[in-house]
C-alpha cells in the first residue's frame, strides 16, 4: 500500500506519515528533507541558492542512506529548500529515487508537497493536511524553541505564508490538492487526533479494497 501525504509547511505531513508508517509496518520518506540537503549542499559549498546547474548536480548526488535530519530541520532550511524546489531540473533529478522508494515489496509512506500528484498519482491513499497558518506557526514556534533555535512567533507566521506562496504558485509541481486525495484539517485536533482521523481514512479505504 502506498500512502501519499502532502499539505503546507508545518501541518504535521511527517508526524502523520511517521506514526501511519509505524501502524501499518511500512517506510517512511519525508520528501522535504531531500529540498532540504540540496539546499544544504550549496550553500556548504559556497554557492548561490539561484544556481541552477549547482542545484541540480547536488540533487542528482544525493543519498537517501546520508541524510542528516537534525542538521536539516531548522528554519532557514525550510526556506532555502523552497527556492531550489522550484526549479524543474532539481525536481526531475529527485523523482527516480522517490518512485523507487514508493516502489518497495508492500509500498510506502511519503509526505511533501507533489506526492498525490506527481510522485505517486497511483497512490492507494491520498490525505491532503492542513491546518491554519497560525496554528501551524504556533508548532513550528513550539519545535523550533525545543530544539534550541531562537524563534519568534510573528516572523515564523511570515515564513510559513512566504514559503506556502511560494509552494503553491511555482509552475512545476505546485502545492496542491488532487482531486482524490482526502482533506483533513487538523486545526483543532492535537497529534493524537490527528492520528486517528488519518488511520480512519486510511481503513475505510483498505476496507472498501478488501470488500470490492
Ligand atoms: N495535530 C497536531 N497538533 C499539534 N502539534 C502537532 C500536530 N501535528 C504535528 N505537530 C507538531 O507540529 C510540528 C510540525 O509537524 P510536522 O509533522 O513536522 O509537520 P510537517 O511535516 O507538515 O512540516 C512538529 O513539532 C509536530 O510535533
Ligand atoms: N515533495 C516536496 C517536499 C518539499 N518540497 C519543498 O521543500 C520545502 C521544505 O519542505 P518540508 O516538508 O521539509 O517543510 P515543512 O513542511 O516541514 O516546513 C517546501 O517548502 C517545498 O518548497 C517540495 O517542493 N516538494
Amino acid at each position: 500500500m502506498i500512502i501519499a501525504i502532502d499539505g503546507p509547511a508545518a501541518s504535521g505531513k511527517g508526524t502523520l506519515g511517521r506514526r501511519l508508517a509505524a501502524h501499518f509496518g511500512l517506510p517512511h520518506l519525508d520528501t522535504g528533507l531531500l529540498y532540504r540537503a540540496v539546499a544544504q549542499r550549496l550553500l556548504a559549498a559556497g554557492e548561490t541558492l539561484d544556481d541552477v546547474a549547482a542545484a541540480t548536480a547536488a540533487a542528482r548526488e544525493l543519498d537517501l542512506e546520508r541524510l542528516d535530519e537534525g542538521a536539516l530541520r531548522g528554519r532557514a532550511m525550510g526556506e532555502a529548500a523552497s527556492i531550489v524546489a522550484a526549479m524543474p531540473s532539481v525536481r526531475e533529478a529527485l523523482i527516480a529515487l522517490q518512485r523507487a522508494f514508493a516502489g518497495q515489496p508492500g509500498g510506502a509512506v511519503l509526505d511533501g508537497r507533489d506526492i498525490g500528484t506527481v510522485i505517486c498519482p497511483e497512490a492507494d491513499v491520498k490525505l491532503f493536511v492542513t491546518a491554519s497558518a497560525e496554528e501551524r506557526a504556533r508548532r513550528r514556534w513550539r519545535e523550533l524553541v525545543a530544539r534550541g533555535e531562537p524563534a519568534d512567533e510573528a516572523a515564523i507566521l511570515e515564513d510559513i505564508r512566504r514559503r506556502d506562496r511560494r509552494d503553491a504558485e511555482r509552475p512545476t509541481a505546485p502545492l496542491a490538492v488532487a482531486p482524490d486525495a482526502h482533506q483533513l484539517d487538523t486545526t483543532r485536533l492535537d497529534a493524537d487526533g490527528a492520528f486517528a482521523a488519518a488511520l480512519g481514512i486510511v481503513s475505510a479505504v483498505v476496507a472498501s479494497r478488501t470488500k470490492s
